[in-house]
């Protein structure tokens, strides 16, 4: 463990005040890993309704001091982070910045940074430092190893110093970078990825039924179960996390909208059965995105390794009577054939907009994101699934219906997106995640078992 009054170069004398604004889960997180690393004076609070809740809840916490709102937690902290919604973010330190002690330093959490340092530059007093943060995973994954973000905007050295010795006890993996830098390379990993879940899920919703669950059958084992498992924990979480993210950061709608478009031009190909502009397209994203990506060590080593997590049992997959003309390719199509329309529009996304997915991998990559660029790489190194997922495509009408939902999803959430109407995105996640929720508690589970043995294994290689 760190020796938590370890700050050299600091001006502080004896253990620094640290002081969490909003206690939420990420704020409770950061609570329970501060408390238990040693700092004896944490300073929190979250809204002044919830003062004596918190305050009752918290009690046994050692070091925790629940203090009634952000006034009293500025005015006493030496080191403060706003860990509340993106949405108010402005709102929040509008009103508390103005309190903050003189010379401390102030971080924000949230996930999108262009409304927080907006916010920040307007109403942080000139004598308080900056120096923000963003732990890239959610507050059930543990921090160790995990991407951190710091973000040295304002202050002197030894500003960055103390927040890294404060933060040092969570044993995740600092990454330095702008606020620019960190909207650019999340609108990247974050945003796009969401997209990707987001859709899927409404278009299972507006086909009315698990597809894992129905009594025809549809395979749900092998790269799959990342599809159901992931979209589950994206739906089980609040809904502001995506709407900020993707709303409030610049360049996240150009992404979003990118997947939409090329998940709707190769299904139109698919539809009017072009086999060989799909193909050729196909070909050249994969090539585009994965000839110079390093050749380490698969993030999926095996279909049969995901296969322990899926929430439905793997059968043979039933294809449609093949119809009159396509007889003969769709008797070369395995069993089990899946188009992956929301793979094969990713890398057709990457590969457009020239985003390399595996230079962000490096940087800040969230757990989910490591997933996400895992199955697409399991898909697309392989030119034999690569051409049973176009041969599907193609041939096999079977879940053709799926991909006309995943289309009309993936089209209106990059609309809601650049509309940036926060409601209209609540009522849709509200909407499809209330179709999931009695499926949450055993989804959950699986997938932070699924997550947790994959970044195992990729971790022992
Ligand atoms: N959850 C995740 O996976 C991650 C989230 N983040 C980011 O961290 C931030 C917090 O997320 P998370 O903890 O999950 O969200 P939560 O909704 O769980 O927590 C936010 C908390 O802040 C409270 N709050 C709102 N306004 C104030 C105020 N004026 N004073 C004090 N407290 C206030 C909220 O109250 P109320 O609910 O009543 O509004 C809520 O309790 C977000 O910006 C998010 O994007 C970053 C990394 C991962
Ligand atoms: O891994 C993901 O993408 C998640 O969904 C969890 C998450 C959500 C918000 C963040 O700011 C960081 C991590």
């Amino acid at each position: 463990m760190a020796n938590p009054n370890a700050t050299p170069a600091s001006p502080l004398e004896e253990q620094p005040t640290i002081g969490l604004i909003g206690m939420g889960e990420m704020g409770k997180m950061y609570a329970r890993h501060l408390s238990a690393a040693g700092w004896k004076k944490i300073h929190v609070c979250d809204l002044p309704q919830k003062y004596e809740a918190l305050k009752h809840e918290l009690a046994e916490m050692p070091g925790i001091v629940v203090l009634r709102d952000g006034h009293l937690v500025s005015r006493s902290s030496d080191f403060i982070i706003y860990s509340v919604e993106a949405e108010y973010i402005d709102k929040v330190v509008k009103e508390y910045g103005p309190s903050t002690k003189l010379g401390a330093i102030v971080a924000g959490q949230t996930s999108v940074k262009a409304p927080e340092r907006a916010a920040f530059e307007s109403y942080l007093p000139e004598d308080v430092h900056i120096v923000s943060c963003h732990s890239l995973h959610g507050p059930t994954v543990p921090p160790l190893g995990q991407p951190l973000v710091l973000i040295h905007h304002r202050g002197p050295d030894w500003a960055l110093t103390l927040v890294e010795n404060i933060l040092r006890p969570l044993r995740s993996r600092f990454v330095y970078m702008s606020f620019e830098e960190h909207d650019s390379v999340t609108a990247n990993t974050q945003a796009v990825t969401h997209a990707a879940f987001l859709s899927m899920g409404t278009a299972w919703r507006n086909c009315g039924s698990y597809p894992w669950e129905q009594p025809e059958g549809r395979y749900v084992g092998g790269i799959e179960t990342v599809k159901v498992n992931i979209m589950h924990r994206i739906y089980a979480n609040k809904w502001h996390i995506y709407a900020g993210l993707a709303i409030l950061n610049p360049s996240a709608k150009v992404q979003i909208e990118q997947y939409a478009k090329s998940a709707t031009e190769l299904f139109k190909l698919m539809l009017e059965t072009k086999e060989a502009e799909l193909r050729g397209r196909v070909y050249r994203a994969r090539d585009t995105v994965f000839r110079d990506a390093p050749r380490t060590r698969p993030i999926l080593l095996s279909e049969n390794l995901l296969d322990r997590f899926s929430l439905g049992t793997s059968r043979e997959n039933l294809h449609d009577v093949p119809q009159e003309d396509h007889r003969e390719q769709t008797a070369r199509l395995p069993p089990n054939a899946n188009s992956h329309l929301s793979l094969l529009a990713m890398v057709d996304c990457w590969a457009t907009l020239s985003i390399n997915p595996f230079a962000d991998l490096e940087v800040a990559a969230t757990p989910i994101f490591r997933m996400w660029i895992g199955v697409a790489e399991y898909l697309f190194r392989s030119r034999e699934r690569l051409d049973a997922a176009l041969d599907a495509a193609l041939w096999d009408t079977t879940h053709r219906s799926d991909d006309l939902e995943f289309i009309v999803a993936a089209r209106g959430w990059s609309q809601c997106v650049s509309f940036g109407n926060f409601d209209l995105y609540r009522r849709r996640f509200e909407k499809t995640a209330s179709f999931f929720k009695p499926r949450f508690a055993q989804a959950q589970t699986l997938a932070s078992k699924m997550i947790t043995a994959i970044l195992e294994e990729g971790n022992s290689s």
